[in-house]
């Protein structure tokens, strides 16, 4: 069974608030969102739009909780904006995490993406890449992830529902075109599922390539709809698609398997964005806690 220092687990403070919709749990307090984390027993969390961004001031909060960053998402434009416009403000997103201590940083291709699309199908109209596209992704992800190497971290690449990297035919194309020791995979169960895509044998193929990973399942009921009623994500995920690890459609236990005989370290992230109003944050932390230590042990 794994290690328990070589896996930490956190959880994502999208469950207090959404970043994507900061409406939803915009009543939530960024101590509240930390206590709660602390309190359901994880170590560590992501970065979400209610967090202080002095470096100090931040550290404070954690160490009285206990909890460490263990990441955070960073949105690239190499397919639609000039290359340095996306290196400086991953410079200051790197320098950041540094300082609090991560050692992964979480990209994602936000070049024609319609994650954020309020009124877009995420089934019909996501966006695909030309040939010409590619090439810039896979050149200046390589581009991102030396810059991650100066400070001994890693770029860890999230496909993502709505974007140029969504599929597993995409997912593949990314991967065969960088260079694997420049640029990492995340592994979303939520958003593989939710595209109908086979996680396993997604992480079988890149275990080993994979640093860092998001546990989220997918209410069947909720996606059948979707689908049926030509949702967009964002209104998927107000739907209650998305819920904690245990509590949907995913069978986890094959997926923590391949992990564990793959010596996986790194951090398991339980990232269920769903409304706080329909789905209180701290009794799903606690829920998912529950669960992971029923699986794994941890
Ligand atoms: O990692 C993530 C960050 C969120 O902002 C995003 O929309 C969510 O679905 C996700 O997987
Ligand atoms: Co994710």
């Amino acid at each position: 069974m794994f290690k328990k220092d070589a896996v930490k687990l956190g959880i994502a403070p999208i469950a207090w608030t959404n970043d994507d919709m900061p409406e939803l749990g915009g009543e939530n307090t960024f101590e509240q969102c930390i206590s709660e984390m602390a309190l359901a027993g994880f170590t560590g969390s992501e970065v979400g739009n209610k967090y202080p961004r002095d470096t100090k001031v931040l550290k404070k909060a954690l160490e009285l909780r206990n909890l460490q960053i263990a990441s955070a998402w960073f949105s690239a434009f190499l397919t639609t904006k000039p290359l340095e416009e996306t290196v400086n403000e991953f410079i200051k997103h790197r320098d950041f995490l540094y300082e609090m201590g991560a050692k992964v940083i979480v990209v994602s291709e936000q070049g024609h993406s319609i994650q954020g699309k309020m009124d877009l199908p995420i089934f019909d109209a996501k966006p695909v890449f030309t040939t010409e596209e590619w090439e810039k992704l896979a050149r200046g992800l390589e581009k991102l992830g030396r810059l991650a190497s100066e400070k001994e971290m890693k770029i860890v690449y999230h496909h993502h529902m709505g974007t140029g990297v969504q599929t597993t035919e995409e997912i593949d194309r990314l991967m065969e075109m960088t260079d694997p020791d420049l640029v990492y995979l995340l592994f979303d169960t939520g958003h593989l599922t939710f595209s109908g895509e086979n996680p396993e044998k997604i992480l079988r193929k890149y275990v080993n390539r994979i640093k860092h990973v998001h546990l989220k399942d997918v209410r069947k009921d909720v996606f059948e709809r979707v689908k049926k009623e030509k949702m967009s994500f964002l209104n998927a995920v107000k739907e209650g698609v998305f819920t904690v690890p245990g509590d949907g459609m995913i069978d986890f236990e094959p997926l923590f398997k391949i992990l564990d005989e793959n010596n996986y370290e790194g951090w398991f992230i339980v990232e269920a964005e769903q409304d706080p109003a329909k789905a209180n944050p701290l009794e799903y932390a606690i829920k998912a806690r529950k669960y992971i230590n029923e699986k794994t042990g941890l």
